[in-house]
């Protein structure tokens, strides 16, 4: 099955879907199939990989290959550019940052990644990213004009444009390390004008309460990235975050 439509089918019978987020660039490619192989026995759904600096090439082929080694949950990419992308995963966020000033972010990484995309046979999955204050790295990297945290109606409308350009999911990003996530008021609003398009809330989860805060609210996906670098039980962590947002 395509890994859009298990995560769809996730979703939709569960209530809410659990990502992993693994930079390759934080651990040894041995460090992060272990904790893809602890994330899974707390029941995560699939497992990212990506970083917005120094996370491809032969670290990210050793990261994906270490962690297939240790887990079958799919591995999909979250590039931070072209050289984010790899044959050893099963997906690829193919993503475009609909609010950065800087057209390598919107279209041109998008390009020069496409024909390995191809080449590979990975599977891509539309995706509008869309950064919201704070931001974090990403926001810098990615030159994003950052949307005011308390301005709902600015997100819904980079959200239905992502939609209306044939984007199948909408991320809203608070940026890795986050103080705080996206509002459950900004979340609600976007959710409502997608439908049954899928909406992935990440940056600043680090518990049960706020994951279920987020899905109560209307995410369909819910991202972990940092509080797993940090946890020093993964297993204990995640099935915290699951049992909080699952039915
Ligand atoms: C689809 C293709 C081939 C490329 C897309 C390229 C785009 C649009 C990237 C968006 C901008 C960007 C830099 C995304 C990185 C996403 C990501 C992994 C964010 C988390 O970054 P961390 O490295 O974890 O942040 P910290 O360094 O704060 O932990
Ligand atoms: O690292 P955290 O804060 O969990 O954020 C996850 C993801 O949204 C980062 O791009
Ligand atoms: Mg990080």
């Amino acid at each position: 099955m395509q890994v859009e439509e298990y995560l769809n089918k996730i979703a939709e019978s569960e209530g809410t879907v659990h990502l992993t987020l693994i930079d390759p660039a934080s651990q040894t490619p041995d460090q992060a199939a272990e904790i893809a192989h602890a994330a899974a026995l707390g029941g995560t759904d699939a497992i990212m990989v990506g970083g917005s600096t120094g996370a491809g090439g032969v670290l990210l082929d050793q990261t994906l290959l270490k962690i297939k080694e240790r887990t079958d949950k799919p591995t999909i990419l979250f590039p931070g550019n072209a050289s984010g992308v790899s044959k050893h995963a099963d997906a690829i966020f193919f993503m475009s940052l609909l609010n950065s000033r800087d057209i390598n972010y919107i279209t041109t990484n998008q390009a020069m990644g496409a024909p390995v995309v191809y080449k590979s046979g990975i599977e891509p999955i539309s995706m509008a990213y869309i950064i919201i204050e704070p931001g974090g790295t990403v926001g810098w990297v990615g030159d994003a004009k950052l949307i005011p945290k308390h301005k709902p109606e600015l997100a819904v409308a980079y959200a239905l444009a992502g939609k209306y350009l044939g984007m199948h999911y909408t991320y809203l990003e608070a940026g890795s390390g986050a103080d705080s996530p996206v509002t459950p008021e900004m979340i609600g609003a976007v959710k409502h004008v997608l439908g049954d398009n899928k909406l992935i809330v990440g940056g600043g989860i680090r518990d049960g309460e706020t994951a279920k805060m987020c899905a109560l609210a209307g995410a369909d996906m819910i991202v972990t990235g940092t509080i797993l670098e940090e946890s020093s039980n993964v297993t204990a962590k995640i099935e915290e975050l699951v049992s909080a947002i699952k039915k």
